[in-house]
């Protein structure tokens, strides 16, 4: 068994097109892949293949596979991936303590055993106290802290990143960058991260993917970009 997240000759096809050419990778636990290209070349549109929730338009060619189990088939909530976007979709009618316990597995029971462990995340991440703000009244960085603490609740096996670092400053991204990754290390996910960003990708340190977008046939038989 191969350990970590495997993409074998993964590909979306989108009217019977691949956006991009069939990707084949492994990820290994505690590890960062970065996957770079232009817009519009299918970054976003690979992690919703990897976790399941891929829009119908698309048409998924290949295997994923978690540390040897081939995901094909598996709704997405019974994938165990952990997903972070550049905007950090915390419910505003909830209070911080609602949000990170809407990360929590089901499995936990009781209510005063979920609320330990939304106190003892909050306090791990110098969040101490935090649990009754409103996350509209937070910073940005302080909201993109809370997203990842949510969704490092959820105990995922594998981590998705989608320029999870763009909305912030310099400072603040390199402070959030190293929070993310010292998790990603700590509980060894095998993790993949789409930036812009060079500094990002030097940052992760792992394999680094260019996302081509594949020739189209043109009318006449000829070979075109489709950008
Ligand atoms: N639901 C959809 N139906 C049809 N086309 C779509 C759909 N979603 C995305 N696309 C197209 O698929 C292509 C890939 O989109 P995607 O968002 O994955 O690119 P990206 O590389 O993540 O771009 P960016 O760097 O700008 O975020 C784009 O050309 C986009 O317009």
């Amino acid at each position: 068994m191969t350990a970590g997240l495997t993409l074998s000759g993964v590909a979306a096809r989108l009217h019977g097109r691949r956006l991009f050419a069939p990707l084949s990778l492994t990820v290994a636990p505690g590890q960062v892949a970065t996957v770079m290209g232009p817009s519009g070349t299918g970054k976003s549109t690979l992690l919703a293949l990897i976790c399941g929730a891929l829009d119908p338009a698309f048409e998924a060619e290949g295997r994923v596979l978690l540390d040897g189990r081939d995901l094909a088939g598996l709704p997405t909530e019974a994938r165990q991936i952990g997903i972070l976007f550049q905007e950090p979709l915390l419910f505003p009618h909830l209070s911080v303590a609602g949000n990170l316990a809407f990360g929590l597995p089901p499995a936990l029971r009781g209510r005063q055993a979920r609320a330990a462990r939304v106190r003892e995340a909050l306090a791990a991440a110098d969040l101490d106290g935090f649990e009754k703000r409103d996350p509209t009244t937070l910073s940005g960085g302080q909201r993109a802290r809370i997203a990842v603490l949510r969704t490092l609740l959820s105990e995922p096996r594998a981590l998705l990143l989608d320029e999870p670092f763009a909305g912030l400053d310099a400072a603040a991204r390199g402070r959030f960058r190293d929070i993310v990754f010292d998790a990603v290390r700590r509980r060894a996910l095998p993790t993949l991260l789409v930036t812009h960003d060079g500094s990002d990708a030097e940052a992760a340190g792992g394999p680094l993917v260019h996302l081509e977008p594949v020739a189209a046939e043109g009318p006449n038989g000829s070979w075109k970009s489709p950008m």
